[in-house]
Order: structure tokens, then C-alpha cells, then sequence
């Protein structure tokens, strides 16, 4: 069993076997390797149709029905090794599905899925050698055991060697402090103990692939901080990460590119700042002027289509405008040809805004209703 990471994968060592990919899932760009692959995968639940109350769940006894839901609709994903991917949309758009078909606890209704190599539900224990998985709300501690034994078991488990297991437990001490943690049982940890417990739990093995669901749900800032900063260091370090979240400064602090589905279909797949520069076109400029204005007048017939706010004290200014018909430049010589300015700044736009306008259609309406995806990779 290996002990630790395996060295990354180079051209000449990826496995093409159909016996074991079933299609190229190792598929090489950039220089880099596909880590995970999905070919319209797709998950349908049959739900019980049952009338509310008892009369309801007699009759359901008696003539049993069903409906079919599909929480994932043909989704195409292409993850290279050392990514960090954020996958994102409302509640029930079928993000926790995906992961769990990724990780081989869900089989796929139809499409094909491979993780480093492995059809992931057909490879279980050799899969779960390779990813690790954490659920936010749930935890894989045992529940009655101190940390520790919990974590000497997964060490068991995975057949990591004594000093290895050793190297792990001070790095989670030095970067996520879980050395207190140790001889505290899991169901008397706080939120963010068990996160720090749970994250160390799910990394001991050094797995090529970490899925994140929810990693930082209820936790307080300090914690927060401290859990994305470790996941920003497991990225450096060639680490594949797939996030989930609903938290959109885990996405900025983490991810550079961004996945978008809702109602289980697949609505952009991309750069987070180029979703950001092709969606979220306002930008504001703020100015700290040297002297008090009356007005903003003047500034604003130069500036035709954007909106000028002067503060009631004269001092402070924001112009909010489209970048695609103003240039900063444009906005900088036409405030400058009015008044001195002291300081400024330009506000980036938030990934809330992306993200709420994707919820709300816009972006797909924006498409013609077509997925915007830059090419699979
Ligand atoms: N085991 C199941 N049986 C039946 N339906 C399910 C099952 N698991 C999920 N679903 C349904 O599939 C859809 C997608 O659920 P999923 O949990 O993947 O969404 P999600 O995007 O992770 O949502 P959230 O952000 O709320 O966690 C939902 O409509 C959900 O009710």
C-alpha cells in the first residue's frame, strides 16, 4: 500500500488501458494531466409517489408509484491534476451528487466518470486510496473515539508507516493546530475543532483528489482563515481540489476557475475573473478629492451613461460605469479635469453579483440560452 503521495503523473506515465480507463480519462493539455473526467454523467432518483398521511402511504403499500427526478443531467467535466475547481449553484442543483458519483458512493444512471484512471464506483477501495472527501456537515471521525484513535485507525486503514503517519500529525498540528485536538472525542468538538479534525482525517493518506463540500459552513472567521489557507497549500503542493460551497469567499480565495450548474445541467464552466470581467460589467471608481465639491454635475456631463455620487461632504466621490462602453482612463482625466484628487481606488466586482445573475437566468438568457463554457480542457 503506498505510504505517501506517489510523484505526479508525467506524459510518459499515464495509464491509457482501456481495461482500466475505458476512455482516455489521463488525456494530457497544457502540459498537465486530466485528473477528473465525466462524459455526461448523469443521476436520476426515483421518488416514491405517495398522497401526504396514512390513507397515502396504505395506498403507496398497495399500488406503489414512482417519479423519476434527475439531480444530474448529462454533465461533461474535465479537472487536471493540481486544480482548484469551484462547483457551485442553488440548493438541490445536484453539486453534492456530482461529488458523490465522483467519489464512487453514488453510481451514475448513465455517462462515464473516471478519477486519476478509475471508474470510481466499480474501484472503491483503490479510489478511496487516492481522493479524499469532506462533508461539512457530516463528519468520518468515529463519534465515541478521541481524535487520535480515529486518526490511528484511518492510518491502519490506508497502511501509512509510522514515521509518515508521525510527519502528518505535525504538519496538521502546525497548520490547522490540531495538536489539542487529539485526546478530545469527536462528539465533544466544537464546529471548527471537528472541521480541523475532519479535514486531517480526510488528508492523512495524501490523496491526489480532495472533494470539499461545504468545508467552511458555520465556522467563525479565524477558522474560515485558517481552513482555506491549509486548502490554498494543498493546491500549491499539486493537490486536485473540487469545492463546493455556497460561501463565495472560499471560491475568491481558493479557485481560479469556476463551475456553475443549476437544475443538475452544467451552466458555465470557466475562469472565475473572466465570468467576472464578462458578467459583472459595472465597475465603481472611488475618488478622495483634495478639495470639497458642490457638485458632481460637471464631472457627470463628461461621463455620459455613468452614475457620479458626491458625498454630502464634498470629499468622497464614486463614479459606477460600464466597462465596456467607459475606460477607467476615461473616467480618471474626466474627475481629474474637475478637481484634485487625493487617493483612489476601483472596486472589483463581487462573484456574488455572477453568481446571483446566474441563479436568476440571466446568464444562460445572456447565451441564448446556451451553456457558456470555455472549451473543455
Ligand atoms: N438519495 C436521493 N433520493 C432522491 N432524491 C435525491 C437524493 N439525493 C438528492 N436528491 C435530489 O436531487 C437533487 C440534487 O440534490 P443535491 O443534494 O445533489 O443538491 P445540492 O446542489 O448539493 O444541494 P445543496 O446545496 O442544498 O446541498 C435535489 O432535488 C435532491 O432532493
Amino acid at each position: 500500500m503506498p505510504t505517501h503521495r506517489p510523484e505526479p503523473r508525467r506524459r510518459s506515465d499515464v495509464d491509457f488501458s482501456a481495461s482500466v480507463v475505458g476512455l482516455a480519462s489521463a488525456k494530457v493539455h497544457d502540459g498537465s494531466v486530466t485528473l477528473i473526467q465525466a462524459i455526461g454523467l448523469r443521476k436520476v432518483f426515483r421518488k416514491p409517489d405517495k398522497a401526504p398521511g396514512i390513507r397515502g402511504s396504505l395506498r403507496h403499500l398497495v399500488q406503489r408509484r414512482y417519479s423519476e427526478h434527475v439531480a444530474v443531467d448529462s454533465i461533461d467535466l474535465s479537472i487536471a491534476e493540481g486544480e482548484a475547481v469551484a462547483y457551485v449553484g442553488p440548493n438541490g442543483a445536484g453539486k453534492s451528487t456530482t461529488v458523490k458519483m465522483l467519489s464512487g458512493i453514488l453510481v451514475p444512471t448513465a455517462g462515464q466518470v473516471h478519477v486519476d484512471g478509475l471508474v470510481p464506483h466499480r474501484a472503491r477501495v483503490e479510489n478511496a486510496r487516492r481522493v479524499g472527501v469532506v462533508f461539512g456537515q457530516r463528519t468520518q471521525l468515529w463519534w465515541d473515539l478521541p481524535v487520535r484513535e480515529s486518526l490511528e485507525l484511518l492510518r491502519d486503514m490506508h497502511g501509512i508507516d509510522r514515521s509518515r503517519y508521525q510527519e502528518r500529525l505535525e504538519r496538521f498540528d502546525s497548520v490547522l493546530g490540531l495538536g489539542d485536538l487529539l485526546p478530545v472525542t469527536a462528539r465533544k468538538l466544537s464546529l471548527g475543532q471537528r472541521m480541523r479534525a475532519d479535514l486531517a482525517a480526510a488528508l492523512l493518506h495524501e490523496p491526489r483528489v480532495v472533494y470539499l463540500d461545504e468545508p467552511t459552513i458555520g465556522l467563525d472567521i479565524s477558522v474560515k482563515d485558517r481552513v482555506r489557507s491549509f486548502v490554498r497549500q494543498l493546491v500549491s503542493e499539486g493537490t486536485t481540489v473540487m469545492l463546493t460551497t455556497h460561501d463565495l469567499s472560499d471560491i475568491e480565495e481558493i479557485c481560479q476557475r469556476i463551475i456553475i450548474i443549476d437544475e443538475g445541467r452544467l451552466v458555465y464552466d470557466g475562469n472565475l475573473q473572466a465570468v467576472k470581467d464578462t458578467h459583472v460589467r459595472e465597475r465603481t471608481m472611488s475618488f478622495e478629492l483634495e478639495d470639497s465639491l458642490l457638485g458632481a454635475d460637471q464631472i457627470a456631463a463628461r461621463l455620459p451613461g455613468a452614475r457620479v455620487h458626491l458625498e454630502s461632504n464634498g470629499r468622497e466621490l464614486a463614479v459606477t460605469f460600464d466597462r465596456m462602453t467607459l475606460g477607467a482612463r476615461q473616467v480618471l482625466s474626466a474627475v481629474l479635469a474637475e478637481v484634485e484628487i487625493v487617493d483612489m481606488h476601483i472596486d472589483e466586482p463581487a462573484i456574488e453579483s455572477v453568481v446571483r445573475k446566474v441563479y436568476a437566468g440571466q446568464l444562460q438568457a445572456e447565451h441564448g440560452g446556451a451553456t457558456n463554457s470555455e472549451p473543455m480542457r
